[in-house]
């Protein structure tokens, strides 16, 4: 965790800039997973979740995708989500913009600031839209999965959690990893207001969210490895292309 006072510097050229880069090559090359606290600063947080508030409140989520449970027959819910993928140019989503803007900065950044050139050895070119996601309480969770089973091309899963006051005992949505190799350790991480989590997106990460029992928001960004994304463009068809974005200088 750092505490940052952000301003409307741009990240590049914030002066913490290149710790936030040391701080996610560190921890990912450790644990493959990273927590940042206070990454954009109150004002610019709270900026994010008026936003975010407001796309909730206009009813343009949609539910996360239903899947039959085999056993019962009957349409069983694995995911609680709501969602929406927003590419940040939109008139209502100025500041999901910039967050979006900052986080491929620190990304971008941590890919080249490696010393062996690139963050666990991928050469990142793109990524998907930001897909904001609403677990609406009652009880709404995410059973144990891996986000990207079958080199899809995604290598890193970017979250970033907007929940203010949030009490995990009171409100349950525990983001829970089980990290591949770590045996019975778990990462256990509260989805608090202005904190971003970056995690392999791999089967080294399996993850669950726990049931939450309050509204709680989050905002995630998958980053692709343009090796393995070209690789899965052969083979099969990556989910829909109309949430990919790809990177213009791509190196
Ligand atoms: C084919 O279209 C789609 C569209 C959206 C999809 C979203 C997810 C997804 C994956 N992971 C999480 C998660 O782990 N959240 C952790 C947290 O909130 O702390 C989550 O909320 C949602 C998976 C498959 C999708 C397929
Ligand atoms: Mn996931």
């Amino acid at each position: 965790n750092h505490s940052v006072v952000s301003t409307d510097v741009p990240m590049s050229k914030r002066s913490d800039y290149v710790d936030l880069c040391r701080n996610i090559i560190r921890d990912m090359d450790l644990y493959g997973v990273c927590v940042l606290d206070n990454f954009l600063g109150y004002e610019r947080g709270m900026s994010v979740l008026n936003e975010v508030m407001n796309l909730y409140s206009m009813g343009v989520f949609k539910d996360g995708e239903l899947v039959r449970n085999k056993a019962s027959n009957n349409l069983k819910t694995i995911r609680g989500d709501e969602i929406i993928w927003v590419d940040g140019r939109e008139n209502s989503c100025k500041h999901i913009g910039q967050l979006i803007s900052d986080v491929d900065s620190v990304v971008m950044g941590s890919n080249q600031m490696n010393d062996n050139g690139k963050l666990g050895n991928y050469t990142i070119n793109g990524r998907t839209k930001a897909m904001v996601a609403c677990y609406p309480g009652h009880g709404s969770h995410y059973v144990k999965h891996v986000d990207n089973p079958n080199k899809d091309g995604r290598c890193i899963t970017a979250i970033y959690y907007l929940n203010k006051d949030w009490d995990i005992k009171e409100n349950g949505g525990l983001l829970r990893i089980f990290p591949e190799g770590w045996s019975d350790q778990v990462a256990d991480i509260e989805p608090l207001f202005d904190r971003i989590l970056f995690f392999w997106s791999d089967r080294r990460n399996p993850h669950e969210v726990q049931p939450a029992f309050k509204t709680r928001y989050a905002i995630t960004l998958w980053y692709f490895d343009g090796n393995e994304k070209e690789e899965a463009g052969k083979k099969f068809h990556v989910a829909s292309q109309s949430n990919i974005c790809c990177f213009e200088n791509a190196t």
